[in-house]
């Protein structure tokens, strides 16, 4: 029964500042590193063997640092852009209370929490999941199916796109779901790929 353990990355720098950042790529906090290394002492106990990231460097320091704390620092990580945060458009870089006061909570709950509506020149998360999902169809399915555990560092949308796919969210019921920086969350699958439990660390 192979095991699958996503983890969003520790707060970043824009995290902290409440701007959006999609694929920005900004460093972690002081705090986002210690997230991260308080999810890899959570982690120390399984047995994952096999790491994906994206390539933005929040989710790839927050895997070394996990991979250090665990001391799985030679286990093979691959990464990749499909598992890149949603790309935020126009939104990019602006605070999100201004936002939200310059266009009303309305089309600021639209922009940053509906299934199909993408910010301008941006994706929306249904364009994200449908990177993310075929990425995890072809390079992570196929692994745990083998038996291999495995664990992905990445970011608040793109992991909401695959919670999605692996929980059977639906898109009137994914605004409602959002995930912690820096806490692991566990599935355990039946050899049909089936869930057969999830939980958080
Ligand atoms: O800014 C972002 O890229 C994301 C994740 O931090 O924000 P939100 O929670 O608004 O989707």
């Amino acid at each position: 029964m192979a095991q699958l353990i996503i983890v969003r990355h520790g707060q970043s720098v824009w995290n902290l500042e409440n701007r959006f950042t999609g694929m920005t790529d900004v460093d972690l906090t002081p705090l986002g590193r210690e997230e991260a290394k308080q999810a890899g002492i959570l982690l120390k106990p399984y047995n994952f063997e096999i790491a994906f990231t994206s390539v933005l460097r929040r989710a790839i320091e927050t895997l070394n640092i996990i991979l250090r704390e665990c001391d799985k620092i030679r286990i093979p990580v691959f990464g990749s852009p499909a598992l890149n945060e949603r790309h935020y458009g126009d939104l990019q870089g602006l605070n999100k209370k201004q936002t939200e006061l310059k266009y009303g909570e309305q089309q600021f709950l639209l922009w940053r929490r509906s299934y199909d509506v993408a910010p301008p020149h941006g994706e929306s998360l249904k364009d994200t999941r449908n990177r993310v999902v075929p990425y995890y169809q072809k390079e992570i399915e196929s692994k745990l199916k083998a038996g291999k555990n495995i664990l992905i560092s990445a970011h608040g949308n793109s992991l909401r796109a695959l919670m999605m796919y692996m929980e059977n969210i639906s898109p009137e019921e994914i605004p409602n779901i959002t995930l912690a920086t820096g806490v692991p969350r566990v599935y355990e699958f039946d050899q049909d790929m089936k869930v057969l439990k999830v939980f958080n660390l």
